[in-house]
């Protein structure tokens, strides 16, 4: 008994520890646990051993802010050279300074709109003139916000699907061919969401340009992969950002409706996806392409079965089902 205690005493402290480690390199927002989340604490630190990424050169669209800021500040502590790439410079010149000047390698940062395929190959030839082409690309620029459906504009239907599939397209197509050209491979992975795959109503533009990112990055991962190219996903369930949130929940009643049906009793942390991230990014991962990696604490399986909401149901109320039940018995 003392023994459990004393267990799930050192579970809660790794948690505090991993999360004042995560808040000094990441900057994560406040974390919020429901019951169970002892059991799950998120780890802070870089999982990779260091040096992975050296001598690589790793390109993150939207790496100024949220998820991509902390793939750029994993990559960066394991080595890699970044580019980060997005609309607003002057974030994107903040993050690369406060994450080199922590990890003592090159963040540069690149200003673009995925939207527009010029600009996207001004990007990579500014990129080609900073660092050469990359080993590494991580498409997770996106833009959304939650809207019933018959509110939607053709240009609010536009804006989503162009920064989600078409971003991700020009950005894919414009290295793809470089890199092939040039006969270097490299990784390409995409983040995409737990509702690519089921569809979500309130979110269709996203959930529509998701699901094509999906198909995108299975299709060239058996087109390309006589290339040297490597395509993977992540589908991330909820992790708090402020780009997120702020459009997708924004009165805060989704957050503990969510971390109640979640498993694990917890969003996911930006270091986890980093990590995560990284490993799929890097060489121990050579064999993996084609894959889609559901990372969401449990929230898709905990929403999708018929039953599970039968986890109200106390131990006397069991007792009293299970009579009923037995009872049928013959009939
Ligand atoms: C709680 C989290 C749980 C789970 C998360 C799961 C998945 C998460 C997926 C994500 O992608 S989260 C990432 C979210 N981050 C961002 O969205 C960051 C970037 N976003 C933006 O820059 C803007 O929000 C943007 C997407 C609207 C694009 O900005 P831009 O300046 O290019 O567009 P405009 O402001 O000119 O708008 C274009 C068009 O859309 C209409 N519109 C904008 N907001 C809304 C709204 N809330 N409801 C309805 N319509 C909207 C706007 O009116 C324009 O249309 P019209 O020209 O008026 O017809
Ligand atoms: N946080 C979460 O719970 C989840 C997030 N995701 C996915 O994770 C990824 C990161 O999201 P998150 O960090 O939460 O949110 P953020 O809003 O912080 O990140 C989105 C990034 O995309 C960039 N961006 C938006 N439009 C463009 C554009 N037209 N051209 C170039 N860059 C653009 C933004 O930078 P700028 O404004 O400078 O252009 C920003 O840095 C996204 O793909 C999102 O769909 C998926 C599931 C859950």
């Amino acid at each position: 008994m003392a023994a459990r205690v004393l267990g799930r005493a050192g579970r809660l402290a790794a948690v505090v520890r991993s999360s004042a480690l995560q808040l000094r390199l990441h900057g994560s927002a406040g974390l919020r646990f429901g019951s169970q989340a002892s059991f799950f604490p998120p780890l802070g630190d870089a999982m990779l051993p260091s040096g992975s990424f050296n001598n690589h050169v790793a390109l993150i669209t939207g790496g100024g802010t949220g998820l991509g800021r902390a793939m750029t500040a994993t990559l960066s502590q394991l080595g890699a050279q970044c580019i980060i790439a997005s609309r607003k410079l002057d974030i994107l010149q903040r993050t690369a300074e406060e994450i080199s000047s922590q990890t003592g390698n090159k963040v540069h940062a690149v200003q673009c709109d995925v939207r527009d395929p010029q600009a996207v190959s001004q990007c990579v030839d500014q990129m080609e003139a900073l660092t050469g082409l990359p080993d590494v690309i991580i498409n997770n620029a996106a833009g959304n916000f939650v809207c019933p459906s018959e509110r939607l504009s053709p240009n609010a239907w536009k804006t989503i699907t162009d920064i989600v599939l078409n971003g991700t397209a020009f950005v894919t197509l414009e290295l793809g061919k470089r890199l092939i050209q040039n006969q270097k491979g490299a990784s390409f992975l995409a983040i995409t969401t737990i509702y690519a795959e089921s569809g979500s109503g309130f979110v269709v533009p996203s959930a529509s340009a998701k699901a094509g990112v999906e198909a995108l990055y299975k299709s060239l991962a058996a087109e390309w992969g006589r290339y040297g190219h490597r395509f993977n996903i992540i589908q991330p369930g909820p992790i708090r950002t402020k780009g997120a949130f702020s459009r997708l929940d924004p009165t805060g009643a989704f957050e503990k409706a969510t971390i109640d049906r979640i498993p694990t009793g917890r969003l996911g942390t930006p270091a986890e996806i980093a990590n995560l991230a990284a490993y799929v990014s890097s060489n121990y991962a050579s064999w993996m392409s084609g894959a889609v990696i559901r990372f969401d604490g449990g929230e898709y399986v905990s929403l999708a079965g018929e039953f599970n909401e039968l986890r109200s149901v106390t131990p006397d109320q069991w007792k009293i089902l299970e009579v009923m039940i037995r009872n049928t018995k013959g009939s």
